[in-house]
């Protein structure tokens, strides 16, 4: 699995700004969504590009433009919504697919409960969001799913990963390629990140 942890000073000092004990509901979804767009346009990078020919002001002109599959957007509700505007800040035309699952908080393992894809999802690039990969249960279920469907070219962001949900991740699929904009120390006896961002989905909705 590649795993990149984006060294850009702008996601360095915004994923800092997210760790605040007391940030607003507002400015935890405001930097959700600016470091998510960071990390698409990271992510992005390597996008094949072709030559086209096009009329231009001036007559024919050659330009260049993405190649290849179109993309989906793969938010893990609730948490992977807050991500999801600052992916199609930068892929403003890829389709979403939601996927339900949550935490048991007990036993910490995932439990579905709605997907909803595009059609032809096997011919997209899916580009999955969450904001925490703790154990890594709910994504390894997510991409699970989605290479039922015949995914074969996928993407994870993630605001936050633990080391113990990035090794998990990689047994179950080693393909991957994962972007994040931390990769902390360690999870607590509650499966929570540490220091990590607290319950990412309580802080961007506003719940508890
Ligand atoms: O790697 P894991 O151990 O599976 O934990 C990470 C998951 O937990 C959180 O979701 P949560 O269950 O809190 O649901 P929510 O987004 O609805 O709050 C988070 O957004 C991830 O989906
Ligand atoms: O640290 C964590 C772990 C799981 N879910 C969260 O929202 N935060
Ligand atoms: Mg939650």
């Amino acid at each position: 699995m590649k795993v990149v942890e984006v060294k850009h000073p702008l996601v360095r000092h915004k994923i800092g700004l997210m760790r605040e004990a007391d940030i607003s509901t507002k400015r935890f979804r405001e930097l959700a969504r600016e470091v998510s767009a960071l990390l698409t346009y990271e992510a992005t990078a390597n996008l094949e590009i072709e030559e086209v020919t096009i009329a231009g002001w001036n007559g024919p002109v050659k330009v260049e433009q993405i190649k290849g599959k179109k993309a989906t957007v793969v938010p893990i509700l609730r948490a992977g919504l807050g991500m999801m505007d600052g992916v199609l800040e930068h892929m403003p035309s890829a389709k979403t697919s939601v996927v339900g699952i949550y935490r048991d908080e007990e036993t910490l393992e995932p439990v579905p409960y709605f997907h909803k894809l595009v059609s032809q999802i096997d011919e997209r690039l899916a580009l999955v969001v969450d904001p925490m990969l703790a154990t890594g249960g709910s994504m390894i279920a997510t991409i699970d799913l989605l290479k039922e469907q015949g995914c074969k070219d996928i993407v994870v962001l993630v605001l936050v990963a633990a080391p113990e949900g990035l090794k998990a991740l990689e047994a179950a699929h080693p393909d991957l390629v994962l972007y994040t904009a931390s990769i902390d120390e360690k999870l607590n006896e509650q499966g929570y990140i540490l220091p990590g961002l607290g319950d990412a989905g309580d802080k961007i909705f506003g719940t508890k």
